[in-house]
């Protein structure tokens, strides 16, 4: 039968290991989405806005190292290029698809719907081609699976996002079978020379070093796996730390585990084991203005060796031509032993103590519990505010994931991204946490958890405002309209869903909904958690002053 370009992409999208694709329907795509469906390689999953969809195709890409999303022209495309700008950022390969006009329209001199009214519609290539590794317009079916095929092969090894445009007289078009799918996953072959000089470098750079300690930074999710980085400790022998970021990083239950690093709001010891330190292997870092508290902290250059995405720096030399799981796996070969010396043994971490089950809920409270409830099977997804501090500072069992969004870092990413782990690792527990503020972006996506029947248990802190912005700089503008949270549940059931929404004002009705939640298997839980506006983590209080003064620096004098 009739084998189509939509055809072609549907293939290709399941060839790459996509179980299911995101969509949001619009009159430039419904051919388009009728050829993923005819083919069937990827469920076709839909959302309630382009936004939450490249949200949820963001989230799916982290549990499932790829995804892929269709939306329609214009009006939907450009409003899911936040979340495409996230996947950038987050260096997350999603193939952003979206139907196109007719190719008669083009050059025709037509004003189109959908459109801001000229006759040229080249511009929301043009806009989308700031955020992602490759764009395509496919302008005709016989070149269009070399142009698919390089937008997906390109966004699998760089890690980035790519965009595909799709005419919409072009999806049901004659197209030719795709080859193997090999050509697409391929990893560019490492120039061994540059490979190998990086390698011995970086053991000279070892073994010259007294104190040495390695750095985990959250590109490293690059990898798709921590065993590259587990066998390279373990070689080296010396303490590990992970950067805010890159929670969950490396497992917290290894015994060469010490803590997150994030300079004065560091946990178990970490500052004062990486800058007391003279040799700091940095692994994929992204040292931001937020991961260095202000541009306070970060390792001495002198004493670091940078592994990044595809390019090593060390001792005054930079190496180039491979990508770092190659580097980390070499090394892991032949790397020094540098034990960790006069390093403490593995300080015990913190632990929260228990409030009375009846005293007024607090974010402590709320925090052990929520720590209690993630196990070596569990991603919990932090949402940017008082949940980032929230999550850093949890003791994690191994296998437990966190997933966090701190580059871009654009509230309401989590409700959507949680839904998205949760398609992909559907054997998982998914847990979200996320504040009233960033929830009113993005809250309808629950109603999504109820139709496809998604467990996520939900712990919506609300704290009655923008707590992170009230602690970075305060004014009228941080502060919200309350809503019934829980109440939305109902709502969203509209009669025959599973969804839960459940109230916690002490510490005795957290854990009741706790445990209706970890029974709710049918549909997402949301836990609304009451506690006191002023009531936040000490590290986002600490971290929040430094941030402000560096936002306030004046203007270098001219
Ligand atoms: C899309 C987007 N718009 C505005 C911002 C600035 N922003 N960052 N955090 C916030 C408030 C977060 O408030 P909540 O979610 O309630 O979190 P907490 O109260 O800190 O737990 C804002 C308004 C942002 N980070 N992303």
């Amino acid at each position: 039968e009739k084998f189509t370009v939509g055809h072609y992409l549907s293939a290709r999208l399941g060839q790459i290991g996509l179980k299911d694709h995101l969509a949001v329907a619009g009159d430039f795509n419904l051919v388009l989405l009728d050829q993923l469906l005819e083919e069937g390689s990827t469920r076709q999953i839909y959302s309630c806005n382009e936004l939450n969809c490249g949200y949820t195709a963001e989230g799916y890409a982290r549990a499932n190292g790829a995804a892929a999303m269709i939306v329609t022209f214009n009006v939907g495309a450009l409003s899911a290029v936040n979340a495409i700008g996230s996947a950038y950022a987050e260096s997350l390969p999603v193939i952003f698809i979206s139907g196109g006009p007719n190719t008669n329209d083009q050059g025709s001199g037509h004003i189109l719907h959908h459109t801001i009214g000229t006759t040229n519609y080249g511009y929301q290539m043009e806009m989308v081609s700031h955020v992602t590794c490759a764009a395509e317009v496919i302008h005709s079916a016989e070149n269009a699976p070399a142009q698919i095929d390089h937008a997906i092969r390109t966004a699998l090894r760089l890690r980035k996002p790519a965009y595909i445009e799709i005419p919409c007289n072009l999806a049901g078009a004659p197209c030719v079978r795709p080859g193997p799918v090999s050509s697409l996953l391929a990893e560019a072959t490492p120039d061994r020379v540059s490979l190998d000089a990086a390698v011995k470098a970086a053991g000279e750079f070892l073994s010259a070093r007294e104190k040495v300690v390695i750095l985990v930074g959250s590109r490293v999710r690059t990898l798709g796996s921590l065993e590259p980085i587990v066998a390279l400790a373990e070689r080296v022998g010396c303490a590990v730390t992970v950067m805010g970021a890159a929670k969950s990083f490396f497992p917290e239950d290894h015994p060469l585990f010490r803590g997150v690093y994030w300079g004065e709001i560091s946990t178990m010891g970490a500052q004062e084991l990486v800058e007391s330190a003279d040799g700091v292997v940095c692994l994929a870092p992204i040292f931001n203005d937020y991961a260095t508290v202000g541009w306070q902290s970060r390792p001495k250059p002198e004493d670091t060796l940078l592994a990044d995405l595809n390019e090593v720096t060390v001792d005054g030399r930079s190496y180039a031509g491979f990508h770092l799981g190659a580097f980390v796996s070499a090394l892991a070969e032949s790397a020094p032993r540098r034990p960790a010396t006069g390093q403490t043994a593995k300080p015990a971490p913190d632990v929260i103590p228990a409030s009375k089950p009846d005293a007024a809920l607090t974010n402590d409270e709320m925090a052990r519990q929520i720590n209690a409830l993630v196990d070596g099977n569990t991603t919990l997804t932090a949402e940017t505010g008082d949940s980032w501090f929230n999550a850093v500072r949890m003791n994690l069992p191994g296998g437990a994931k966190v997933e966090s969004e701190m580059q871009w870092g654009s509230i309401g990413w989590s409700v959507p991204a949680a839904l998205g782990g949760a398609y992909a690792a559907p054997d998982r527990r998914h847990v979200l946490m996320v504040g009233d503020g960033s929830f009113q972006l993005t809250a309808q996506e629950v109603a999504q958890m109820v139709r496809y029947e998604v467990p996520v248990i939900i712990f919506l802190v609300n704290n009655r405002g923008y707590v992170i912005e009230i602690k970075i700089h305060d004014g009228p503008y941080n502060y919200i309209k309350n809503w019934d949270y829980a109440g939305l549940i109902d709502a969203f059931n509209a009669g025959e869903g599973h969804g839960l929404g459940l109230h916690a004002h002490n510490g005795a009705e957290l854990a009741e909904a706790i445990e209706k939640a970890k029974a709710n298997t049918r549909g997402p839980t949301l836990i609304e958690c009451h506690i006191g506006q002023t009531d936040c983590t000490d590290m986002l209080v600490r971290w929040g002053k430094k941030v402000a003064a560096a936002n306030s620096r004046p203007p270098a004098k001219a």
